[in-house]
C-alpha cells in the first residue's frame, strides 16, 4: 500500500518538529518521518546534556577558585557517578518532554523508518512507499570523523553522543578539533578532573574571527587547559588499551573535528538540485527551497548556522511553505547569533569581522578590555575582551565578537540592536545600570562614537569604581 501526504518530514528533531506543527496549520495530511529514536540531537546529545556538564564543571571550578575571595575550602573531589547521573536524569528529563509532544500528535501522522527518495515527490520508507505534495528534509548533521580512524581506534575513538551515556568520568580523554563542540566539552572534563588536552589543527580556538579576539582566546584558554595549536594532521593509534598521539597516551579520543550535513544516502543525487563547488546544497534561507520544486529544507541538513533556534525558524519556514507549495513565502531571519559556553564565554552577534571585511564593508571597531572592568573585577572574572563594529557614515551596529564574562547575555543585547537597527548613539542612550559588566560594553560604544566622529555623548565617570575604563578613556 502506498501512504499519500500533503507534506512529508523527514526527521523529527528540532527542525522537523517545528516544519510539522507549521504544517499541519494548513493540513492535516502531514507525516513525520524519524529513522532513531524520537528525542531531538538538543536533547539528547547536544545543547542540553553539554550545559549540564558544563554547569557540573563550573561548580567545581567555583570551590576551586574561593580562596581568592578569601574564603578557605578543600580541593574539590569529584564524584564522576553522581556527575554523570544527573547529567543522565536531567537530560532523560529535557528528552521527555520531547516525547511527551512527539507522542501528543496523531500516530497515523508518524512513521518510523529511514526515508530514502525514489523521485521528488515519492519516498521509500523501510519498504514503505510514500506519496507527497511537498517533502521537508531536516535530516539534521552526523560528527565528521577522519578516513581510517573509526577502524584503527575502534571503542577508543568517541563523538559527543558517548560522553552523555557515561556512567562514570574517564581518567584521560584526548579532544580532537578547538571548535565549539571542543572547547565546551575539553573545558568541562579538563574541570572534572579528567586529563585533557585539546588539539587544534591550526592556531585557531573556537569561532572569533577577528584577529585580535583570537590571539586573545588562544593565550586565556592556554591559560587553562592543556593545548596543543598547530598539530596539524594527526596519527592517533591503539597503544594496548589506550589512544596515543604523539608520545602522550588517553584512555579516549573524542573526536570533535566539525559535523555533516546528513543529505548523503537521501538517494538526492540523481536530482537536479543547486549544490556549492563543494557540493553542499544552496537552499534560500528566506524560504527554506531547495531549487525550484516542493524541496525544503531546514536545520542542520542545510550546514547554514548549525544552531537550535536556527533550527527551528528555519523548520517553521519550510513546513509552512512545504504545506502551501507552489505559494512560496519569503520570511525574515533574525540577526545571527552564536554562544560559546566556555569559561570565559564567547559570543558573536550580528556580522562578524570576517564577513564585515568579505563584504568589504566601511566600518570602525570599539574595543574594551574586561580586566580592568568593574563589576568584571568584583567577581574576579576580569579576563576577555568585547569588539563592536559599527557602520561609517550612519554609526549603525553591525555586529560585535566578544570573549569574556556574561557572553551570553551581553551577546543577546547585541544581536537585539543589531536586528533593531540601533545605531550607536540609540545603544548608548539605553540604561546602563551601576556595576554591571554591560559597563564594559558602554566603554566600547563610547570609544566607537569617538571614532565614528559621531557627536560625543556626555561622559559621566564612575566616581566610586574608577577604573579607566569605565570612565571612558
Ligand atoms: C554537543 C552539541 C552541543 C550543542 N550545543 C548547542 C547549544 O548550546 N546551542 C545551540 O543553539 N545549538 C547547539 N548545538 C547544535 C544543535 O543541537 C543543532 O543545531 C540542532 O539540534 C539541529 O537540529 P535538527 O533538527 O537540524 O537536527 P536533529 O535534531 O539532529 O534531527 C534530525 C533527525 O533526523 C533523523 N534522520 C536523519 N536521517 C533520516 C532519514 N533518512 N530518515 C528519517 N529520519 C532521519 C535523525 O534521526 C534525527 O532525529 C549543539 C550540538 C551538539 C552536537
Ligand atoms: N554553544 C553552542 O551553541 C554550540 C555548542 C556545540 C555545538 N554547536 C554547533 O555545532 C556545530 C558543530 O560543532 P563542531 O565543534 O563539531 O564544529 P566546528 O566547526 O565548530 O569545529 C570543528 C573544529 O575541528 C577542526 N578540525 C577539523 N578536522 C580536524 C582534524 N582532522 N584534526 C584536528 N582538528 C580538526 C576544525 O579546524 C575546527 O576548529 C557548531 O558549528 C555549532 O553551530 C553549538
Amino acid at each position: 500500500m502506498t501512504l499519500s501526504c500533503d507534506v512529508a518530514i523527514i526527521g523529527a528533531g528540532t527542525a522537523g518538529m517545528a516544519a510539522y506543527r507549521a504544517a499541519r496549520v494548513h493540513t492535516g495530511r502531514v507525516l513525520l518521518i524519524e529513522a532513531d529514536a524520537y528525542g531531538t540531537t538538543c536533547a539528547r546529545v547536544g545543547c542540553m546534556p553539554s550545559k549540564l556538564l558544563i554547569a557540573a564543571a563550573d561548580a567545581a571550578q567555583a570551590v576551586r577558585e574561593a580562596h581568592r575571595f578569601g574564603v578557605q575550602a578543600e580541593p574539590p573531589r569529584v564524584d564522576g557517578r553522581a556527575v554523570m547521573q544527573r547529567v543522565r536524569s536531567e537530560r532523560d528529563r529535557f528528552v521527555g518532554f520531547v516525547l511527551e509532544t512527539v507522542h501528543g500528535w496523531p500516530e497515523a501522522t508518524r512513521l518510523s523508518g529511514r526515508a530514502c527518495f525514489i523521485d521528488a515527490h515519492t519516498l521509500d520508507v523501510a519498504g514503505q512507499r510514500v506519496e507527497a505534495g511537498a517533502v521537508v528534509i531536516a535530516t539534521g548533521s552526523r560528527p565528521r570523523i577522519p578516513p581510517g580512524w573509526r577502524e584503527r581506534l575502534g571503542a577508543r575513538l568517541i563523538v559527543n553522543d558517548d560522553v552523555f551515556d557515561w556512567t562514570d568520568l574517564p581518567r584521560s580523554v584526548a579532544v580532537v578539533g578547538a571548535g565549539v563542540i571542543g572547547l565546551e566539552l575539553a573545558m568541562a572534563l579538563h574541570r572534572l578532573g579528567v586529563r585533557v588536552r585539546l588539539f587544534a589543527r591550526s592556531s585557531r580556538v573556537g569561532p572569533l574571527t577577528d584577529p585580535e579576539l583570537q590571539l586573545l582566546a588562544q593565550r586565556l584558554f592556554a591559560e587553562e587547559l592543556p593545548l596543543t595549536l598547530n598539530a596539524g594532521s594527526l596519527d592517533p593509534v591503539l597503544d594496548g588499551e589506550q589512544v596515543r598521539i604523539g608520545d602522550e597516551c588517553f584512555d579516549l579520543l573524542l573526536c570533535a573535528s566539525g559535523r555533516m550535513p546528513n543529505l548523503d544516502g537521501l538517494g538526492l543525487d540523481a536530482l537536479p538540485l543547486p549544490r556549492d563547488a563543494d557540493g553542499r546544497a544552496l537552499v534560500d534561507r528566506h524560504t527554506a527551497q531547495w531549487g525550484n520544486g516542493a524541496l525544503f529544507v531546514a536545520g542542520d541538513a542545510t550546514d547554514d548556522r548549525p544552531l537550535l533556534h536556527e533550527a527551528a525558524d528555519a523548520g517553521r519556514i519550510a513546513g509552512d511553505n512545504a504545506a502551501r507549495w507552489p505559494d512560496v513565502h519569503h520570511r525574515p531571519r533574525r540577526a545571527p547569533l552564536a554562544v560559546v559556553f566556555s569559561d570565559p564565554q564567547i559570543a558573536i552577534a550580528g556580522a562578524s569581522y570576517a564577513e564585515l571585511m568579505a563584504a568589504g564593508v566601511a566600518f570602525d571597531t570599539g574595543r574594551v578590555s574586561f580586566s580592568d572592568q568593574g563589576r568584571s573585577r568584583v567577581m574576579l572574572v576580569n579576563r576577555g575582551g568585547l569588539h563592536v563594529y559599527a557602520e561609517r557614515g550612519t554609526g549603525r551596529l553591525l555586529g560585535a565578537e566578544m570573549i569574556g564574562p556574561a557572553a551570553e547575555h551581553i551577546g543577546h543585547l547585541l544581536a537585539w540592536s543589531v536586528q533593531r537597527g540601533d545605531t550607536v548613539q540609540q545603544m548608548l542612550d539605553s540604561p546602563f545600570y551601576h556595576p554591571v559588566v554591560e559597563e564594559g560594553l558602554r566603554t566600547a560604544l563610547r570609544q566607537l562614537s569617538s571614532d565614528l566622529h559621531l557627536p560625543s555623548p556626555p561622559i559621566e565617570s564612575c566616581l566610586d569604581c574608577d577604573t579607566s575604563a569605565e570612565a571612558g578613556n
